[in-house]
């Protein structure tokens, strides 16, 4: 709530307040005047009124602006703070804590649910203390002039605020439905435009459409309730307008309560609650923002509140060409509980090119996670150049290895764009070098604009074996003097996987490669082959006769 309730929000309300404070009284003054005039007193009576007219026209528009240059302006500070402050603790996290859900829609859903939170400043915060800053001088007001009519706008206040109670609850609800009809439409969709030709193959593709149709129609179901709960709310709003209007035209022109007010003021007082009926509908939009950025707030305090997967020490591995690798009884468990992977012993020299390989769940993605210090040893020491990889900084031992997995990102953009992300201030030499090493000199040459050509979703396509030889091109260029890489040429047909493996071993010779592929891909060129077994404690190891 403190991050939220920032000065500059609190000011910003205030100003806000001001400018529909101005609304109120510019309706109220109205009314003084029109009643006032009708009487055809003497001109120079009205020109007060008229006065205030103009000031508080004038005004509301002025405040308004003020209110949102200076809302805007903090909310879109706090949010550059936070996305900083929610990258940084999401790294430590990746990959053992973000469960199994696609990178993408992971990252899609924290900077939705992470606006969700900042919009709590402009769009609750914000309204909120206008709205109460607004109401209370308004009430004032009322009580000075007559204090009945104050009575009658403290209770139809009270009552506005018991209907945002209401909203909020209604809201909560509806937001957990639409969410869920959400996730469901995203997974159905996802589904049927990632693999179209494989529902095809098995006959499933009416499935899958069905499944699409229903995801879509639950939730329209889920949206409808959720409006049907805000329209409740904001109608409620309306008839306490009424009700309060025409409660006290009754009481302001009864004598006996009123008294000799005068009936312009009386008009006056009773344009008040149709005025404030414009403030307090603010509160139904203020609630809905309140829960969503409530949800938000705990969805994102389960994902960034958990224990980073890896520890790491103060010393810097020293390191700088290829190190020496080795796992002394290394097991390794995603969760803490089952183990994912067996204690296995291997040495990797520096430079050696090793192809891990094993039947599907035997833990070789695992086994690159703990070399690549995503996760740390459940038992056993890791060795980095003879030192437990524990006493090391985290950071000093991920900055040795250059990870490609099984689908390299193709970022929106040019082809240089893609590859800086490995080394940011490799030239553009450095760059067509690295393609080339990876073997896509000829696909370079190609290229309409060379370096420059737009790639990545909606633009130039990239076949799936061009994009695992950009993932390795993005390797060779970091200069990083271990490779590992999970399955890289899994997606692809067998003489293609061969080809880019065998321009992989050209282009790495020299640095360790620490490869996870099939058997009948991935161990032509490599100087030992491990199988990874499900059964034992130990790997199998069968050194083949080719030496890079
Ligand atoms: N991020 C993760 N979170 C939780 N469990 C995981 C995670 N990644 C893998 N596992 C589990 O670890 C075990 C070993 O999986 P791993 O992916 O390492 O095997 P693999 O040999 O690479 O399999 P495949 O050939 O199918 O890719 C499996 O039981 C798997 O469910």
């Amino acid at each position: 709530m403190r991050r939220v309730l920032e000065p500059r929000i609190v000011l910003a309300g205030i100003i806000g307040g001001l400018a529909v404070g101005c609304g109120v009284f510019l309706t109220a003054t109205s009314g003084w005047l029109i009643v006032q005039a009708s009487k055809h007193p003497v001109i120079l009576t009205l020109l007060t009124a008229v006065v205030g007219v103009r000031a508080f026209g004038m005004g509301r528009p002025v405040f308004r602006y003020a209110e949102r240059v200076m809302s805007h302006d903090s909310a879109l500070n706090t949010l550059r703070h936070r996305r900083t402050e929610v990258y940084r603790r999401l790294i430590p996290l990746t990959p053992a804590r973000l469960g199994r859900r696609r990178r993408a829609d992971l990252l899609t859903g924290v900077v939705r649910d992470l606006d969700d939170v900042v919009d709590l400043q402009v769009r609750t915060a914000v309204p909120l203390v206008a709205t109460l800053v607004a109401s209370t001088a308004a009430v004032i007001v009322a009580f000075v002039v007559a204090p009945i009519a104050g009575v009658v706008l403290v209770v139809f206040c009270a009552a506005a605020v018991l209907v945002g109670l209401l909203d909020l609850l209604l809201e909560r609800r509806g937001q957990q439905h639409v969410l869920q009809a959400r996730g469901l439409v995203q997974r159905a969709a996802h589904l049927a435009a990632a693999n179209p030709t494989e529902l095809q193959a098995i006959g499933a593709s009416d499935e899958a459409l069905r499944w699409n149709d229903e995801a879509q129609q639950e939730l329209a179901r889920a949206t409808r309730s959720q409006a049907r709960g805000r329209s409740v709310g904001i109608g409620m709003s309306l008839l306490l307008t009424g009700v309060a209007t025409v409660a006290l035209a009754y009481l302001l022109y009864d004598p006996v309560v009123a008294g000799d007010l005068d009936t312009a003021v009386a008009a006056m007082l009773v344009f008040m609650p149709l005025a404030l009926g414009d403030v307090l509908g603010l509160i139904p939009d203020a609630v809905g923002a309140l829960a969503r950025g409530r949800a938000a707030q705990n969805r994102l305090g389960q994902l960034l509140d958990q224990q980073s997967a890896v520890h790491g020490g103060a010393a810097d591995p020293v390191a700088s060409t290829a190190p020496s690798l080795e796992l002394q009884g290394v097991g390794a468990s995603w969760t803490g509980e089952a183990t994912h992977l067996e204690p296995i012993d291997l040495a990797v020299a520096p430079g050696e090119h090793v192809t891990i390989t094993g039947p599907n769940g035997s833990g070789k993605s695992t086994l690159v996670a703990v070399f690549a210090r995503h996760l740390d040893p459940a038992s056993g020491s890791y060795l980095v150049d003879g030192r437990e990889v524990r006493s090391l900084s985290l950071h000093g031992v991920r900055e040795l290895f250059a990870v490609v997995d099984d689908e390299p990102h193709i970022f929106v953009g040019t082809v240089r764009a893609n590859l800086l992300l490995a080394r940011p201030d490799a030239s553009d030499k450095d760059v067509a070098g690295a393609l080339v090493q990876a073997g896509l000199g000829r696909w370079l040459a190609a290229l309409p604009d060379g370096l420059d050509t737009e790639i990545g979703d909606g633009q130039r396509g990239v076949s799936g074996g061009e994009r695992a030889r950009l993932g390795i091109a993005r390797a060779v260029l970091s200069q990083r003097p271990v490779v590992l890489l999970d399955e890289p040429v899994a997606h692809l047909d067998t003489p293609t996987a061969r080809a880019v493996l065998d321009d992989l071993h050209s282009a790495t010779a020299g640095r360790t490669v620490i490869l996870v592929a099939h058997q009948a891909v991935g161990t032509a060129r490599a100087d030992r082959v491990v199988k990874l077994t499900n059964y034992y404690s130990s790997s199998e190891h069968v050194t083949t006769g080719w030496m890079s």
